[in-house]
This record gives structure tokens, sequence and C-alpha cells, in this order.
């Protein structure tokens, strides 16, 4: 990991600005390049060292102020993909920090998973990174020219690159793409290791699919930060991200399905549900063939979620306060009651 230079790793004047009073108190940056419980490998432009760490939110990608080998500071992330938790608990996980272009892998199948596609799309856009689409296994045989056609339609103001890792179609365009600090986002088995191995060089030990039941294994069993080849960034690989839910993403969905929200905009009334009304131009651009009808229906379906995961965040808030309140009371209570204090 020798070469993971500052330059490469991303380090920069406003990087530089940000740390300078961690500087002042001795303190030497570093950026996170593995997380497990407890410990992370912190790569310091020098060395891969191991470092302990308190916080729980430290994450692969983000730059950190080191007191020897103990992280004392984080320094505030500029872009984050976040999801909710796999766990079912309300509060946003973060897959990575700091990252400048989020690929959403989708593999050339005869089924392209659109839905999916839109849904990391907007996961992507909420991160702040930029998104880009990356059409995996085009050597599969399924049609390469529809299936770009699907993602195009989907994928607005985003460019859309096909490759195949097995024949290395595609890699040069793709890698041109890549600069700063990339993160592959994809269903577990579209070929996200394998890309990662053609674009990194890094050995990263891909097993075969089961040939039973033809899907990818969960083979990817830990995060890692990678320089890309050319020395033009680093890489994050992910583990599969088989259940992503969107966690507070309502820009990100407004993002992807800016084309909707652009014909909404010439809708008769401003709050129009485009569901039948008068004057609805959304309604319009469909009756017309010039939006598919499964794309509004995408669009309420990640907006509903979305809606219902900030509900449940917000519940999760009132009970918070609901306990703190009812702690409050008691201490209250028990002040009045200890003799000495108040009414006897
Ligand atoms: N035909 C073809 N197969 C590919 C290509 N790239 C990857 N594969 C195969 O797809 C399977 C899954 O690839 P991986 O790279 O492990 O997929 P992944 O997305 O990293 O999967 P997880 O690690 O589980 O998240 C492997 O059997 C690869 O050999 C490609 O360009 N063409
Ligand atoms: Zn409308």
């Amino acid at each position: 990991m020798s070469s993971l230079s500052f330059d490469v790793l991303g380090w920069d004047s406003t990087w530089a600005d940000s740390f300078a009073p961690h500087a002042a108190g001795g303190l030497t940056p570093g950026r996170v390049v593995r997380v497990d419980r407890g410990r992370c490998e912190v790569a310091t432009g020098a060395e891969v060292l191991h470092a302990e760490y308190s916080r729980t939110d430290v994450c692969t990608g983000d730059w950190v102020a080191l007191s020897g080998r103990y992280v004392h500071r984080v320094l505030p992330r500029r872009t984050a993909l976040v999801r909710a938790s796999a766990s079912g608990v309300s509060s946003g996980q973060v897959l990575a920090a700091n990252v400048d272009v989020v690929a959403v892998v989708i593999p050339c199948e005869a089924e392209i998973d659109l839905g999916r596609a839109e849904r990391l799309l907007a996961l992507a856009w909420e991160s702040g990174a930029r998104p880009v689409v990356v059409l995996t296994k085009t050597d599969s045989g399924a049609d390469v020219g529809r299936a770009l056609e699907l993602l195009t339609g989907v994928a607005i103001g985003v460019d859309v690159i096909p490759t195949s890792a097995r024949s290395g179609s595609g890699l040069d365009a793709l890698a041109a793409e890549l600069t700063g600090t990339v993160v592959l986002v994809g269903r577990s088995g579209v070929g996200k290791s394998t890309l990662a191995s053609a674009l990194t060089g890094a050995d990263l030990a891909v097993r075969e699919v089961r040939a039973a039941d033809g899907k990818g294994r969960h083979t990817t069993v830990r995060r890692e930060l990678l320089a890309l080849r050319g020395g033009t960034g680093v890489l994050i690989d992910t583990p599969g991200l088989r259940g992503v839910g969107l966690h507070d993403a309502g820009d990100g969905v407004a993002m992807a399905f800016a084309d909707v929200d652009a014909l909404a905009a010439d809708c008769r009334f401003g709050d129009c549900a485009h569901s039948g009304e008068p004057g609805c131009a959304v309604q319009a651009a469909i009756d017309a063939g010039l939006l598919a009808a499964r794309r509004l229906e995408s669009y309420r379906k990640l907006l509903r979620e979305n809606e219902w995961a900030a509900a449940r965040t917000d519940a999760r808030l009132r009970s918070e306060r609901r306990a703190k309140e009812r702690s409050m009371h008691r201490q209250f209570r028990n002040q009045f009651n200890r003799p000495g204090h108040g009414r006897r």
C-alpha cells in the first residue's frame, strides 16, 4: 500500500486548512482505508498503520487527526454515502466518506433492474458526489444496445459506460471518468470486485459463482480503499449492497427524477399529484409516450419509502425526548421527596 501517497489519497489545501488546528496541537493527518470494530487502518502517506478509535462513526474514506496510533478527531466530511441501517434501527449507516464519484454498477442481463438503478442513483446524488452508471458484463450475450437505452432513460444527466472486465472493453473509458475517491455500489455478484481488480491492479480474490443458481455469492468481506491505476485517485470497494434503504434522501430522489420534476413544473396546479388532475403535464407526457409510466410509479415508491424512513426517525426522536422528560420528572420528584427538601 506504499502507493497511497497523500496526492493519490486526495489531500489538498482545503484539507490542510481544516487540519491546521490539529497540526498545531502536534497531531498527524491520515486517511482511513479500512474499519474493523474499534480498530481501523490509516494511511499516513508513509505507511498504513493500525489505529484505535473510540468514536463509532469512523468510516472508510475519513480524514482523521492521529495522536500516535489513536484517532483523536475525524475531519468534517465533504460528502458521505449513507443508507438506512440494515438492522432496522432508524439512524443512517455511512458506507463511505469523502467520495467524489459514485459508480452505480448494473450488469448486462436480459432484464435490466431499472428500479435498483434509480434507487442507487438517488443514494448517489444524495451523497453529494457525482454519479456515473457502469454497465458490466457486456460480453454476456444480452442486448447491450437495449440495456444502454433503458439505463440512459433513467440516468438523467449521468454518463452510462458499457464495460466488460472479461474482454477489457470499455475499461479505459471508465478509468478516464474515475478521478478522486470512487466508490462502486451495486448488488452482490454484479462484478464490483472484478471491476475493482481491473481498475486498481489489486488481486481482490473474486470467487466464481455457484453454477447451480448462477447468482453471485456474497464474497466481499471487508471494505478497502485502493489506489487506482494511473494514480488518478482511490477506489473504495464496499460489500455487496443487498438491501439499500434510503435514509433522509429527499434531495437525492428529486435529483434522480429531475425529468419528472421538470415536467411537473408545467402542471396547472402547484400541488398536482399527477393522478388525473386537469392540466397535468406529467400525465400528458405519459399519454404522449414521452415519459414511461413506470418512471412516475418508481418516483412515488422511492418518495414514499423515504418519507416512511423519515417518520420512523421522527418517532425515535419523540420517544427519546419522552424518555428524557420522564427521567427529569423522576429526578424532580425525588428531590422533592428527599428529607429537608420541599413538602413533608
Ligand atoms: N461474463 C462476465 N462475467 C463477469 C464479468 N465481471 C465479473 N464477472 C463474474 O461475475 C461474478 C461476480 O463478480 P464479482 O466481481 O465477485 O461481483 P461483486 O459485485 O464484487 O460481488 P460481491 O463481492 O458479492 O458484492 C464472478 O463470477 C465474475 O467472474 C464480466 O465482465 N463478464
Ligand atoms: Zn401533474
